[in-house]
């Protein structure tokens, strides 16, 4: 039973002392028995002489009496380092037959090896095996980071022992042995078997728990340690072939290990060496030898570079190398063994397990709650090393007859045993210096005893009476061992490869991803760009198209305002010629109407001029009827002025003569004047009297004259109104004649301007319907210009909206851009932390290094403050590393958090490192013992108080600092 302390893991060998005791069940003789068992051994006259040394041959299902061990002789040819060649006789107990290569095996001898054989069988059957089990296991104390004190084991182990024959006995965890026949020495151990304990409780009680610790991250060992013959490799390295429930620890540890153990992320590896004469040989690849023992200068754990180390796969192939293996170890028929291994089998197991996040896979619930103190998230590897020893057995050369070769194999079994007895003895008693460099074995298993291991021992001793001083010397050898202490240390580390490869994993997976989106959003990018281009050009073209089709436009709207110009101008034209011609059709309308005023005039005038003329010529015909009367009457007038003319002419005549008369008279006159003066008197009396008739004549041709003259005034009067009258006619016709042609000419002119008129109307009607078909082309290309407005409208809301849309595909391609650079950021970011990372696992390293080397050069001066150091040394190493990780200058932020709960856990960080001196001048500079006494003054908390004074009293134990100190006192 394991109680729990709180402390450092410590493994404590049991210190029960031998105590001397007669026991009524203990006085058992086994006289008898130790002939039936080691007679035929040791007086094998065959065995006894042959004293070679051999490698196994084992073949299943060559048992020959029961099933559990059959061993088939198999003929060897193989030979390492000189070995003699051997072939195991046939049914018998693991017997072994050293044979030399030249050697052939005779039929006697194989008769007799029969024989031999089955003689063995019944003698083992009796054989009582007693396996004293010192067992230092794990009790789960408070871990490193607890900061108490050690806590001790005090593990009992409780178990049945049954009361044997043959000089000891065994109950619950004490043993008897027989001094004599009246007295008895008793032991306390941790487990007593008996011979009939099973093999499965053997491995349960004894290697379980340290199977176990070696899961959780430790190293543990298994060793078996006893005289010869008495059934160590029975118990560590028995296969099982033919029965599992024979199977040995080895391979039931393994089995558990893999049980436990997912063999796809986690590692089980093994090496198989054996130590023969002080030469370190692979059983696995027996080639190799003189494998040297080295130790890692980092760890301090012991390697053997050169052995091969095996990955397990499966059970079946580690049963099968363990098989390879068995077979290459050294055995030799001794006297005490037919079957003795002459070397010391050490099985190498390491087991890396990883702990992810809070103590997934881990069965230790202290260690847990460790990491989710410290690590939480932060993968870890734990890094168990089994070692499990079939120690050769120890023999006293005189009862076991070796010589030879055999003799030189158990000079140097002996040597590395009683080397291994003193490393025990010297760490029993605490001695300061520990003797391991004295033999290999001793070498190899610095580690395991007196480290920081949990080891097992099983002490295997025989019934025999006549081996007493050696059942007794390993008795002591046992108890010896109970007295070590082992500090057990928790092999875990940060898993920096996997965490680097994690993160190197999740950079890439982020890298991926991020490539992935950069992808995608170089794809959508091109794609928005392609149809941001092809927007662009679509919308240029568009746009060309646009323009072209408003510079068509503008040209068909330029040629069309032209047109209408044109038109207008042509309108205009038309209008002023319409003007014009309304002029002039009004103004032909005025002279129409002038006309129509003329002709009503006219026809006025001609009605006036029909009246005048009716009157004209009533007045004519009146005047015609009168000119005829005054014709007639003229006539007459006429005939009256003929009568008269006639008179007249005769008057004239007659005046004429009267005239020519009168002239020649008035010549005669003149002449009869001169002539006549006389007869002038006389005829001026006769010219007188002419006178007077001419007088009268005249007065005659006077009134005559008088009547003419009248009928001349009349007459001209009548000429003169006929005159005026035909004057005024002839005017009248004349004007008449004007008027006729003047309204010819009018009707002429209306003629021509009615024709004119018509053409004028037919041309205002082509006029008019030229401008209705320009007025309907003009509406026309009104409405196509319109409708090229609202289509370039449109056009042009299309191309605003498509800005619009570029502007949106911008701003999101801006937004697309800002995100990859945060991401990017991000990425660097976790590549940044990753290099971080990095570096620390490199500064951790050598800073576990120094702590090595720093703990190593402690451990030397004392074993136990060595182990106290050791432990002191990983704790302020994982400070450090908490420190580095995390950053002082973070930690000592979050001395100021609210949270008092962080505040406490900052605090308590700060207070380990304080603890170191390397740290303590860090922490000042950093401003960590102004933060701590703020905590003094401000804080009611009473821990924070006392871990923080703590803190301080640390730093004030620096002699540099303790000026400072002095300084803030003042
Ligand atoms: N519990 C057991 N039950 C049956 N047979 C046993 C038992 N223990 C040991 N033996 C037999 O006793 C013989 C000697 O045992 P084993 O070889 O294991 O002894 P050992 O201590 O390893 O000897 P050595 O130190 O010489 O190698 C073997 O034949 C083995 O099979």
């Amino acid at each position: 039973m394991a109680t729990q302390k709180s402390g450092k893991e410590r493994q404590t060998w049991q210190t029960s002392s031998p105590s001397s005791s007669s026991s009524s069940s203990s006085n058992v003789s086994g006289n008898s028995l130790n002939k039936s068992v080691n007679g035929p051994i040791m007086h094998q006259p065959n065995r006894s002489k042959t004293p070679a040394t051999a490698k196994r041959s084992v073949t299943p299902n060559s048992r020959a009496h029961d099933s559990k061990r059959s061993v088939t002789p198999v003929p060897r040819s193989h030979n390492n380092a000189g070995d003699v060649d051997f072939v195991k006789a046939p049914n018998t107990k693991r017997p072994v037959t050293p044979l030399n290569r030249s050697n052939s095996i005779n039929p006697e001898e194989s008769e007799w090896l029969l024989g031999f054989g089955q003689e063995m069988m019944k003698i083992l059957l009796q054989m009582q095996i007693l396996l004293i089990v010192l067992n230092y296991y794990l009790r789960k104390g408070e871990d490193s980071q607890g900061g108490a004190g050690p806590g001790l084991g005090e593990g009992v182990w409780a178990a049945a022992g049954a009361w044997k024959a043959g000089g000891w006995a065994g109950l619950l965890n004490k043993l008897s042995l027989k001094k004599n026949n009246w007295s008895s020495e008793s032991y306390k151990f941790d487990e007593v078997f008996t011979e009939s304990a099973s093999q499965k409780r053997i491995y349960e009680v004894v290697a379980k728990p340290v199977v176990e610790s070696v899961l959780s991250g430790y190293n543990g060992t298994i060793m078996a340690y006893g005289q010869t013959g008495t059934g160590k490799t029975y118990t560590v390295g028995n296969l099982g072939k033919n029965d599992a429930s024979e199977r040995g620890i080895i391979v039931r540890a393994v089995e558990d290990i893999i049980a436990n153990t997912s063999l796809s992320n986690e590692g089980v590896e093994f090496s198989y060496v054996q130590l023969y004469m002080e030469t370190i040989q692979d059983l696995l690849a027996p080639e190799k030898v003189n494998i040297p023992v080295v130790e890692d200068a980092k760890t301090g754990e012991v390697l053997l570079p050169g052995a091969s180390v095996i990955k397990i796969h499966d059970l079946d192939h580690f049963m099968e190398l363990l098989q390879c293996g068995e077979a290459n170890r050294h055995a030799a028929n001794t006297k005490l063994n037919t079957s003795s291994s002459r070397s010391h089998a050490i099985l190498m197991v390491s087991v890396k397990r990883s702990i992810v996040g809070k103590g997934k896979n881990v069965t230790c619930e202290k260690v847990a709650a460790t990491e989710a103190q410290s690590d939480v998230g932060i993968d870890k590897i734990r890094k168990g090393k089994l070692l499990i020893v079939d120690l050769a057995g120890s023999e006293r050369i005189d009862k076991s007859g070796s010589e030879g070769l055999l003799l030189e194999e158990a000079k140097f079994i002996n040597l590395s045993l009683t080397a291994l007895g003193k490393c025990i003895n010297a760490l029993a008693e605490s001695s300061p210096h520990i003797p391991t460099r004295d033999s290999k074995l001793t070498r190899i298993l610095r580690d395991s005893f007196g480290g920081s291991a949990r080891t097992s021992l099983i002490t295997t001793i025989g019934p025999s009476a006549r081996h007493h001083a050696e059942t007794t010397s390993t008795i002591m050898f046992g108890q010896r061992a109970m007295k070590v202490v082992n500090v057990m240390k928790v092999k875990e580390e940060f898993d920096y490869e996997r965490l680097s490869r994690k993160l190197e994993s999740q950079v890439d997976h982020l890298t991926e991803e991020i490539d992935r989106q950069q992808k995608m959003r170089d794809k959508y990018k091109n794609e928005m760009e392609k149809k941001i281009k092809e927007f662009q050009r679509s919308s240029a073209e568009e746009e060309k198209r646009l323009i072209a089709r408003s510079e068509i436009l503008e040209k068909e709207n330029a040629r069309l305002e032209q047109d209408m110009k044109a038109m207008l101008d042509e309108l205009n034209h038309q209008k002023d010629y319409n003007k014009l011609l309304h002029d002039e059709v009004a103004r032909l309308e005025m002279s129409i109407e002038q006309y129509k005023q003329n002709h009503q005039e006219n026809s006025t005038y001609q009605k006036a001029l029909a009246d005048t003329t009716q009157m004209y010529e009533n007045q004519i015909a009146a005047l015609i009827e009168q000119l005829k009367d005054e014709r007639a009457r003229y006539e007459r007038a006429g005939n009256q002025s003929d009568v008269l003319k006639a008179l007249l002419s005769d008057h004239e005549g007659s005046m004429k003569l009267f005239q020519t008369e009168n002239s020649k008279l008035k010549k005669e006159l003149l002449d009869a004047k001169e002539t006549h003066e006389k007869a002038i008197a006389d005829l001026s009396k006769k010219l007188d009297d002419m006178y007077f008739r001419c007088e009268h004549a005249e007065k005659q041709l006077d009134s005559l004259r008088n009547v003419s003259s009248d009928q001349t005034t009349e007459q001209k009067l009548l000429l003169e109104t006929i005159q005026l009258y035909e004057e005024k006619i002839s005017n009248l016709e004349k004007r008449f004649e004007d008027e006729r042609a003047c309204r010819a000419h009018a009707e002429e002119q209306m003629e021509s301007l009615k024709k004119h008129l018509s053409e004028e109307k037919s041309s205002q009607d082509q006029v008019k319907s030229k401008i209705n078909d320009l007025t309907e082309r003009l509406q026309e290309k009104d409405q196509n210009y319109r409708d090229a407005v609202d289509k370039m409208q449109c056009l042009q809301l299309e191309n605003a909206n498509l800005l619009l849309d570029k502007e949106k595909f911008k701003d999101e391609l801006d937004t697309l851009k800002e995100k990859f650079l945060t991401e990017e950021k991000q990425r660097m970011t976790l590549e940044a932390e990753l290099v971080r990372l990095k570096k620390c696992l490199s500064a951790n390293s050598e800073g576990i290094e120094d702590k090595k080397s720093y703990a190593k050069q402690h451990m030397k001066e004392s074993s136990s403050f060595r182990s106290a150091m050791g432990l002191n040394r990983s704790i302020s190493g994982q400070r450090a590393t908490i420190a580095k990780i995390f950053g002082l200058e973070r930690i000592l932020k979050l001395l100021s958090s609210e949270d008092i709960e962080v505040q406490m856990h900052a605090l308590k960080v700060v207070a380990n490192l304080a603890a170191e001196d390397i740290n303590q001048e860090k922490i000042v500079n950093e401003g960590g013992l102004d933060a701590l006494l703020m905590l003094l003054q401000t804080s009611q908390n009473t821990t924070i108080l006392r871990v923080a004074s703590g803190a301080v009293a640390n730093l004030a134990m620096n002699g540099i600092l303790f000026y400072l100190f002095l300084l803030i006192d003042v």
